[in-house]
């Protein structure tokens, strides 16, 4: 048997090299590359192997792992999990840093291949820097904090061990119902140790999505359902986009008169002026698909996890003889909401559906319910745009909050836009296939109502774990991913702050992008949040500390623009709808990465169309108001189903 003679992280560099996938008969390199932040624990041994041959993988540096990684998972999930970039971090704290990234592509079934370093696996050393040391085990690492967090988990003790590790890693970053974080852990002094490995294990191996056909009894079983119903409605997740499943969608869409709701994974699947697309649906979502959706006898969910934003904490649904159906590759996710389920990849399974429905000549009665409801949806939005705060009409969105406190907030923003008139001129203005990038805050539901996608996958929004600190790193991974398309990051204040440092690696990789930055002092959702369930402003406005000793004194306020232009971005202050459309017409002109510093008032922000969000209220308190809130919840939960 033919051998090789390498160290394990030499090996495993080779093994990456060989990892091949085919769609529709091309075959390509799984992996791109791979963000490193070398330390003593993976310098020496990935760090090493990476120097002396890389093979085709392009080495990235980071600057948190947390933001590498996420620029990682968000490369993958805009290549619809066709491509990877794997990332190597030190052992300890830099390991730590990607456990929150593991958690987040965990969450959204999106393969991220993580290959932290580890303690020394002979003990020789003990403690090495950065190690814990558990008395009651000597064998637990930070790295066994990846456990929970991740679809599959090893620690390469041995070399050998990297061959079966890695065909388990492999099976599961190729598997759509399977995947997420992978972590390989990798002890500081094995990476460096040598074994002879044979040859066969770097052939090339080639990766195929196979697409799953549902039973012929479960295609029975949901025609047989459909038949009887006269309102369905489709609900289209991820998994649309992640089979390529769209056009089938809006052909059995048309062909039997179904109108389609779209979760914040699945929107820009289909353009959102299908004549049947209605929107998003669910707490986030606007109040067409969401009456739609109380009104429908049949939920079609595609390739959706159906979280509780998507079905209002199971609460949205509430014709008395609603019935679900789900298509989704994943039995698990297929099963929930005790669904009739076409266990199948989204787009083999609605083509069976079509051609059985067809045969049957099923039509939904559907009159001029869903252009009547659009149409008014339309109004609204056009409503939205046009908020202003200078009018004598004026009311924010999100009201009875901090109404009195508005003026102090247009005097330390030095402005008084609101957040729906910029986000309507944002979406006028910037190219039709420019790809925008969320992740938390009020911006998510926002975009999720307001925003209209003109073309296919321009809307990139990770809401599975909703996660701050990801729309700059995501918005880089994006940028790799489709380098030719201008790339927005539409972030808050508060997620901007928690984490941006990829920024300066877009500059670094001469990747632009445009980070939208939505200034409103706070952490605007929560203050609604709390407000809007009995609490008072409670920690959530960026104050500063008063003589009382509390956070309720002076608003801070933040020159955004200033801090980012020491990095080299390009920069721009906007306090008015001019100043906006002036700086997204100069930022499009630009090769560097930009960013907009939008000062906005809190509380501008769309507020719910009709649905409700199970959150926890306090049972006891003092509060009238908190009282209240507790009963309202209370009431609402007895509308909801039970499982
Ligand atoms: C890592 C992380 N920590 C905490 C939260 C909870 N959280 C969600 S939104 C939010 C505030 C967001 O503030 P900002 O980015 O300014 O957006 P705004 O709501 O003001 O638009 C917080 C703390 C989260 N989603 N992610
Ligand atoms: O707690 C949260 C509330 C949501 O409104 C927000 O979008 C999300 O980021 C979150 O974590
Ligand atoms: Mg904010």
């Amino acid at each position: 048997m033919r051998s090789m003679k390498l160290t394990m992280a030499q090996a495993l560099i080779k093994f990456l090299n060989n990892q091949y996938i085919e769609v529709d008969g091309e075959k390509s390199p799984l992996f791109k590359g791979i963000f490193t932040i070398f330390g003593h624990g993976n310098v020496l041994g990935i760090g090493q192997a990476l120097e002396e041959d890389p093979g085709y993988l392009e080495v990235y540096q980071g600057r948190n792992e947390q933001g590498m990684a996420h620029a990682a998972m968000a490369f993958a999930k805009q290549k619809h999990q066709k491509q990877l970039i794997a990332c190597t971090s030190s052992v300890g704290p830099g390991s730590a840093n990607m456990v929150t990234a593991a958690a987040t592509a965990s969450a959204n079934n999106i393969p991220l291949l993580l290959l932290p370093g580890d303690i020394f696996a002979s003990r020789q050393p003990d403690p090495v820097l950065q190690q814990i040391e558990q008395t009651y085990d000597s064998s637990i690492t930070t790295n066994d904090v990846f456990r929970p967090v991740s679809k599959y988990w090893d620690r390469i003790t041995r070399p050998e061990q990297l061959m079966s590790a890695m065909l388990q890693a492999m099976r599961v970053l190729t598997n759509p119902k399977e995947t997420g974080a992978v972590t390989i852990a990798l002890p500081q002094d094995v990476q460096s140790e040598a074994y002879d490995y044979p040859a066969s294990f770097f052939k090339k191996r080639i990766h195929r999505f196979s697409r799953n056909t549902p039973l012929i009894e479960e295609v029975k079983d949901a025609v047989a359902l459909v038949k009887g119903k006269k309102k369905p409605l489709i609900i289209c997740g991820g998994g649309v986009r992640y089979s390529e499943a769209a056009q089938v969608l809006s052909e059995f869409a048309e062909t039997f008169n179904i109108p389609i709701a779209e979760t914040q994974a699945g929107k820009s699947a289909l353009s959102s002026t299908h004549f049947l697309n209605v929107g998003g649906i669910g707490v986030t979502g606007n109040a067409c698909a969401n009456q739609l959706a109380k009104q429908a006898d049949l939920i079609i969910g595609v390739g959706t996890r159906f979280t509780d934003f998507t079905t209002s904490s199971k609460q949205l649904f509430q014709e008395e003889s609603v019935e679900f159906l789900t298509i989704n590759i994943s039995e698990f996710h297929a099963g929930k909401l005790d669904a009739t389920k076409l266990v199948a990849d989204a787009k083999v399974g609605i083509q069976e559906l079509t051609s059985n429905l067809k045969e049957i000549g099923y039509q939904s009665t559907y009159t001029d319910e869903i252009s009547t409801l659009k149409k008014e949806w339309e109004n609204e939005l056009e409503r939205l745009y046009n908020v202003n705060y200078q009018t004598e009409a004026f009311k924010p969105e999100v009201s009875g909050h901090l109404d009195e406190a508005l003026p102090e907030y247009v005097e330390a923003l030095d402005s008084c836009l609101t957040q729906t008139t910029v986000i309507g001129k944002v979406n006028d203005l910037i190219d039709e296939d420019a790809i925008i990038v969320g992740a938390a805050g009020s911006l998510p539901g926002d975009l999720q109502r307001m925003w209209v996608a003109r073309k296919p996958n321009t809307y990139h929004m990770e809401y599975g774990y909703s996660c701050m600190g990801y729309e700059v790193s995501g918005a880089l991974g994006v940028k790799m991913a489709e380098p030719e398309k201008e790339v927005y990051a539409m972030v808050g204040d508060g997620s901007y702050l928690m984490l941006h440092s990829e920024l300066i690696t877009s500059i670094q990789e001469n990747k632009k992008i445009n980070v939208l930055l939505f200034d409103n002092a706070g952490f605007g959702c929560i203050n609604n949040l709390q407000m809007g369930h009995g609490m008072g402003s409670f920690g959530t406005e960026f104050r500063k500390r008063n003589q009382d000793n509390r956070l309720n004194g002076e608003l801070m306020s933040i020159d955004f623009a200033r801090s980012a232009s020491g990095y080299g971005v390009v920069t721009y202050t906007v306090k008015t709808l001019e100043e906006l459309e002036a700086a997204l017409e100069d930022a499009k002109k630009q090769t560097v990465s930009t960013l907009i510093d939008i000062k906005v008032l809190p509380k501008t922000m769309t507020d719910g169309y009709d649905a409700w969000w199970h959150v926890g209220v306090a049972e006891v308190s003092k509060k009238e108001s908190t009282k209240q809130a507790y009963k309202r919840k209370e009431l609402d939960l007895q509308k909801a189903r039970k499982y």
